[in-house]
């Protein structure tokens, strides 16, 4: 059935007007919506039995902003002209210059163009808890809509900024102490009080004012200077790659110097400078991707409900262990722990402890919410509670026969409807479930490391594994605040696999003789948290050395074999876990890089002895990103071709949650697609031609190449699932 969207009017015996917007799920405001809302409030200002006006949103919502895939259409076409124009002649014109008081009536939430329309009306009633934000430098823009004006106008310039350039919402409740919003009711009672405060603004009961003349809100102009100037500190830290943010300051300033007309119109020129950069691209791509991993063909699609989970075992409590249990008690699921002794297990509980404790330490909880969870954890040395468990997470050590012998064990002493899922990040899960006649029920739970604060659960499904199983677990996952991408079963699964280039190339180039702090400098000036050898090590260089044997078992065509691990850790350097990697680890201070570390580099140079001509490789910082992320990139093609992933998006989220790839660069293919599949199979084929295997262009990247095609456009599929 098609819905029904569209803007209404009903105007009352009362004499107002209510103008309705409708266009499920958020009440985004499409093209339609606002050519009727021009033509409502058009034909309301003009009625002469029209007094005054109500503004509000169909079930529950009032809006969730401008529709977002207006933007994705002038990012494919670049046609600006199918922006509508909205701030000058519907919102100052139509509503906020009106002759007759407009009240906005704002229920569940008011976003980004949402709340621009409501700031431009004359008074705001709120239900309670409704979300109020202008989260548009999120999607790479600024405010449209007059946002950047109003809100300063509404709550103060330094609040203003604070919201807008962190993308931060607040509730109505603070609203309200703020001034955003006028008055607080019960949601029954939302529309009466609306109407009555037209009525009475009408009347002369209550002011009439007009958001953007106001300035008893903005202060001097030497301390509107000082905010601004610390504004743009925020901006230069939390955003240094990213143009909207010192854009939207520079637009708020107009408005401060040259009043907030000067400012809306300077808004809309800069906003369709922003809408067609690359930043925003990126960033839209990765809204609707993020929102596409929980659409999976055949599981979501074919009208199966996801199960309850109640009562969650974990097996394991280490590192991995008490993280998914923290996600697990934070979100009201009672969690089982099972170690293999008294002094692990309480371990593990500390473990969790201290993970609840941090989070009630930095203000992201509260002493209450933090008792409850832990209420929720019993910790156990055996399977005799497992019998009631609605699914069980493995997070021993990586070790294949002890994993097999745990699966063959969790068969016999769980319900037959159990879930029973491994953490496992490199074993194939048809070999984990080989001993068992459960195949349809093992599945794969990747969390990634710190796992109760990182986002992404890669949910691996084997050959085997039933569709009911994936949907459990997807439900779950996002239970858990997690963003559930399903991918398909092979060593690595989708992230681990698509980087495990990144430390060998880096590894390479330092082998070439290029300064490794410098390599990482490089690296996160592009936008990646950290460098290849500080994440080595963060993880931990043992690791390293464990995992690679079993990639070479597979990938080992394209792989570099790099001495420098080796030596590391004989030299006593296993990361931040002992204090000493690449880098130094001291309490309270950020990691140093270590100068001696330079010797050893030096002996894994002799040893592999690829620099040529016997010096040092010299290479512009362009370079060291192609060297690095092109391998990362070929890789992703690979992942592609098997079908891996369900859609190349997935690969995008999975490698902007997982591994932190700057969103705004839209994750691994987007960017890949951006630079040019043509541009990087050619620097990829002469990098091959001077260094060999590590560097062949997949097959996939050159069909591409040679077609002129996209890496993302979809593919005959080979699916794994
Ligand atoms: C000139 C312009 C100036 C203006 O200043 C610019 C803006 O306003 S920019 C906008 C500023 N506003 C924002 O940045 C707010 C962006 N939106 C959000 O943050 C969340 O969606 C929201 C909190 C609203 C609901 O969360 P939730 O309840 O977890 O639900 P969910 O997230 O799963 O979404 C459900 C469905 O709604 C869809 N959809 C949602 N919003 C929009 C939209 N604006 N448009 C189109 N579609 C939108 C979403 O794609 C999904 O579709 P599907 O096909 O079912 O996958
Ligand atoms: N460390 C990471 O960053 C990371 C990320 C994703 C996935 N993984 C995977 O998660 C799993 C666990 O890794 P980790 O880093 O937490 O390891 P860990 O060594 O920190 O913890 C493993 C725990 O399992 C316990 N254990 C062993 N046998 C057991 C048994 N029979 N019953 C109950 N407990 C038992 C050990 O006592 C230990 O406390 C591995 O499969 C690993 O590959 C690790």
């Amino acid at each position: 059935m098609a819905k029904k969207i569209g803007v209404t009017m009903e105007v009352g015996n009362d004499g107002v007007a209510v103008i309705t917007i409708t266009n499920p799920p958020v009440n985004s405001l499409a093209s339609p919506i606002i050519a009727g809302l021009k033509e409502k409030f058009q034909d309301a200002n003009q009625r002469n039995d029209v007094k005054a006006i109500v503004l509000t949103g169909n079930n529950g919502r009032f809006s969730g902003g401008f529709d977002i895939n207006v933007f994705q259409q002038v990012h494919k076409t670049g046609d600006l002209s199918l922006m509508p124009e909205v701030s000058v002649e519907l919102v100052c014109n139509l509503m906020e210059d009106s002759r007759k008081p407009v009240v906005a009536a704002v229920e569940g939430l008011a976003l980004g163009g949402g709340l621009e329309l409501a700031m431009a009306c004359h008074a705001r009633v709120a239900a309670p808890k409704a979300q109020l934000g202008l989260p548009e430098l999120t999607l790479g823009v600024i405010p449209g809509f007059g946002g950047t004006q109003r809100l300063p106008r509404l709550v103060g310039l330094a609040k203003a900024t604070d919201m807008i350039l962190l993308s931060k919402s607040i509730l109505s409740e603070e609203g309200h102490k703020l001034g955003l919003v006028d008055a607080l009711v019960p949601p029954g009672d939302l529309l009466s009080a609306s109407r009555k405060w037209a009525l009475d603004i009408a009347d002369g009961r209550k002011p009439f004012l007009r958001s953007l003349h106001r300035t008893d809100k903005i202060g001097s102009l030497s301390e509107a200077r000082a905010i601004l100037k610390n504004s743009r500190q925020l901006a230069k830290k939390i955003a240094p790659n990213m143009p909207q943010h010192h854009a939207c300051i520079e637009v708020i300033e107009e408005g401060i110097v040259h009043g907030g007309y000067s400012g809306v119109l300077k808004e809309a020129e800069v906003f369709k400078q922003l809408v067609l950069s690359d930043t925003a691209k990126g960033l839209v791509h990765v809204f609707f991707a993020q929102r596409a991993t929980s659409k999976v063909p055949n599981v979501t699609d074919v009208g199966l409900k996801p199960r309850p989970i109640k009562k969650v075992a974990i097996i394991g409590g280490g590192l991995m262990g008490s993280g998914i249990a923290t996600a697990l008690l934070l979100s009201n699921i009672r969690v089982l722990l099972k170690e293999i002794n008294t002094e692990y297990l309480m371990k593990g509980i500390k473990s969790v402890e201290a993970n609840i404790k941090g989070l009630v330490s930095r203000g992201k909880l509260t002493q209450d919410k933090a008792g409850k969870a832990l209420s929720l954890l019993k910790g156990v040395l055996d399977y005799t509670e497992f019998k009631d468990v609605d699914m069980v997470i493995e997070a021993v050590i990586e070790n294949i026969q002890l994993k097999q012998s745990i699966f063959k064990e969790l068969e016999k002493v769980c319900s037959p409807h159990c879930i029973l899922a491994s953490n496992t990040s490199t074993i194939d899960l048809d070999v984990i479930g080989e001993k068992t006649n459960s195949k349809d029920r093992i599945v794969g739970a990747h969390f990634f490391s710190p796992a109760h604060l990182m986002t992404l659960l890669e949910i691996v499904r084997s050959k085997n594994t039933s569709a009911q199983v994936i949907l459990d677990l997807m439900a779950v996952g996002k239970a858990i605040k997690k963003v559930p991408v399903v991918v398909g079963n092979c060593i690595g699964f989708a992230v681990n696999r698509t980087f495990f280039p990144y430390a060998q190339a880096a590894h390479m180039l330092t082998n070439l003789g290029v300064d490794l702090f410098r390599i990482d400098s490089v690296i996160t000036s592009f936008g990646l948290p950290l460098g290849p050898f500080q994440l080595g090590d963060l993880a931990g260089h043992g690791i390293g050395l464990a995992v690679g044997p079993i990639y070479a078992k597979v990938y080992g065509d394209r792989m570099f074999n790099s001495p420098l691990t080796e030596l590391l850790l004989k030299s006593g350097r296993n990361g931040k876990i002992n204090g000493r990697g690449f880098y130094i680890y001291e309490k309270g201070s950020k990691p140093k890089p270590d100068p001696q570390v330079l010797s050893i580099v030096e002996e894994s140079r002799k040893l592999t002895n690829i620099m040529p001509g016997g010096k040092p490789r010299s290479v512009s910082d362009k370079e060291i990103v192609e060297m690095i992320l092109f391998p990362v990139v070929n890789e992703a093609c690979r992942v592609l071709d098997e079908g891996v992933v369900i859609r190349a998006a997935d690969l995008d989220i999975a490698s902007v949650l997982g591994m932190s790839f700057p969103s705004y660069r839209g994750g691994i293919v987007f960017w890949a697609d951006m630079v040019g599949p043509k541009y990087i199979y050619e620097r990829l084929k002469r990098l091959s031609e001077t260094y060999g295997g590590f560097f062949k262009p997949s097959r996939y990247l050159e069909e591409r190449a040679m077609k002129g095609m996209l890496l993302s456009e979809s593919q005959s599929s080979r699916s794994r699932m």
